[in-house]
C-alpha cells in the first residue's frame, strides 16, 4: 500500500508503472517509501522569487527580474499582513507566491527529510505545528513558511 495521496498509474508510452501524488500532482518512477508517519512533516509556503533564483520564472510571472534585496522587503511586508490579520497565509500564498502551490494555499503536502532543498527542509523541522517561519533563503527564492502538520 502507498503512502496517503499516492497512486500508482501505468505510462502510456512505455507500460511501465510510476506513481503520482494527488495532492502535490507530483510523479516518480520509485514507490514512494512510506517512510515512519512520524517524521514527515507537511507546511505551506509563500515563495517570491528574484533574479538570481534558479528558475527566475513563475505563474504570476513569465520573467522574474527584482533583486534579492527587493524580494526580502516585499516578503517582509506579507509578514506583517499575516501577523497583523489582515489577509489569511492561504490567501497571501494563492495570490503572490511564485510557485506553483499557490493554487493550494501554498501547501506543500507531507515530506521527509531529502525531499525539499536543505535550507527549506531544516527550517520546516525547526517550526512547531502552526508556527510561521521568517524569511528562508533556498535556490528557488525567498520564502515564508508555515507547518501544517
Ligand atoms: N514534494 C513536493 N511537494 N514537490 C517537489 C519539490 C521539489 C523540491 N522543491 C523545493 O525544494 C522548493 C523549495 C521548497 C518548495 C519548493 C518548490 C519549488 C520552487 O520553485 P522552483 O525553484 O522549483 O521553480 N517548486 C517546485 O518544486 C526540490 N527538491 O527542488
Amino acid at each position: 500500500n502507498l503512502p496517503d495521496g499516492w497512486v500508482m498509474k501505468t505510462s502510456k508510452s512505455t507500460g511501465k508503472n510510476y506513481y503520482f501524488n494527488l495532492q502535490t500532482k507530483e510523479s516518480q518512477w520509485d514507490k514512494p517509501d512510506g517512510g515512519a508517519e512520524e517524521s514527515k512533516v507537511r507546511a505551506s509556503h509563500l515563495l517570491v522569487k528574484h533574479n538570481e533564483s534558479r528558475r527566475p520564472s513563475s505563474w504570476r510571472q513569465d520573467n522574474i527580474t527584482r533583486s534579492k534585496d527587493e524580494a526580502l522587503e516585499i516578503l517582509k511586508g506579507y509578514i506583517k499582513q499575516i501577523q497583523s490579520h489582515d489577509k489569511t497565509f492561504a490567501e497571501l500564498a494563492e495570490t503572490e507566491s511564485d510557485c506553483s502551490s499557490a493554487k493550494r494555499g501554498g501547501d506543500l503536502g507531507w515530506f521527509g527529510h531529502g525531499q525539499m532543498q536543505k535550507p527549506f527542509e531544516d527550517a520546516t523541522y525547526a517550526l512547531e505545528v502552526g508556527e510561521m517561519s521568517g524569511p528562508v533563503y533556498s535556490d528557488s527564492g525567498i520564502h515564508i513558511i508555515l507547518r501544517t502538520g
